[in-house]
């Protein structure tokens, strides 16, 4: 079952504090961004991706495709103050295909295998995210007092890619507009719809570049690929 993807890199990178978008960092000397796009042009089942970029930033991602030779860029989209502005410009420009995945420019480690998982899934239940079991215990903290500790069993540290029916996602994001609701990721629009999300098991190393201690770890699962 093909798929489109949708890649938000349209950030700012600010929790880096790297003075620029984290996307143009050099992981083993090839930028964020080409490692992850390298996922989806290696992959059979990937008919094509739109990248959403912040627009003073075009320059230098058309050079990077370029150089790279990331064939399957099929449009490059502006995005939004939000990541959901941005995920939403994407999935506008998408064509009426199969399913769409929407995976962060920031998560360069995700793997074939999981992918295919998520898309089975999602032909289940018409959505699907990739997650992991939580390790830490977790705490509700207010001003700065332990309020309470949530039951670990029950929750899971989500990632991307989450896949969805082009539909179904575009619904959410229109809904979630009408009721100015502002979300962290995609699946959680569909839950306010009503629609059920798949959870898929993924990996611990996919994991989203964010701070700078990322970076350390990041080149460590390149080196041992
Ligand atoms: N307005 C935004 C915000 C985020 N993103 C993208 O969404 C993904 C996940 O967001 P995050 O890791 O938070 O990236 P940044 O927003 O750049 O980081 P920060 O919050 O530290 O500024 C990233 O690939 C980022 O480029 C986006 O396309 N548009
Ligand atoms: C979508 C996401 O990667 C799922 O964990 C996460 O919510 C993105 O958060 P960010 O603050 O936009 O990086």
């Amino acid at each position: 079952m093909n798929y489109q993807v949708v890649i938000p890199a349209a950030g700012q990178g600010k929790r880096m504090n790297a003075g620029k978008n984290k996307q143009f960092l050099e992981v083993n000397e090839i930028p964020l961004i080409i490692h992850t796009l390298r996922v989806f042009e290696n992959h059979s089942l990937c008919s094509g991706i739109i990248l959403v970029i912040n627009k003073m930033e075009r320059n230098e991602f058309e050079e990077l495709i370029h150089k790279y030779k990331i064939t399957k860029v099929k449009q490059l989209v502006y995005g939004g103050a939000e990541r959901q502005n941005s995920v939403y410009n994407g999935l506008k420009a998408c064509h009426k295909e199969n399913y769409v995945l929407v995976h962060d420019g920031a998560r360069p480690f995700v793997s074939h295998t999981s992918i295919e998982e998520l898309i089975q899934a999602t032909n289940r239940t018409g959505a699907a995210t990739l997650g992991v079991p939580l390790k830490d215990t977790i705490k509700v903290v207010r001003d700065g007092v332990v309020s309470h500790t949530l039951d670990r069993s029950n929750l899971w540290g989500i990632q991307t890619p989450q896949a969805f029916e082009l539909d179904l996602i575009l619904n959410a994001h229109n809904q979630a507009i009408e009721e100015g609701y502002l979300g962290t990721d995609d699946a959680s629009l569909m839950e306010r719809t009503g629609q059920a999300v798949s959870i898929v098991m993924g990996d611990y190393i996919n994991i989203k570049i964010t701070t700078p201690e990322d970076l350390i770890i990041a080149e460590s699962i390149i080196k041992r690929k």
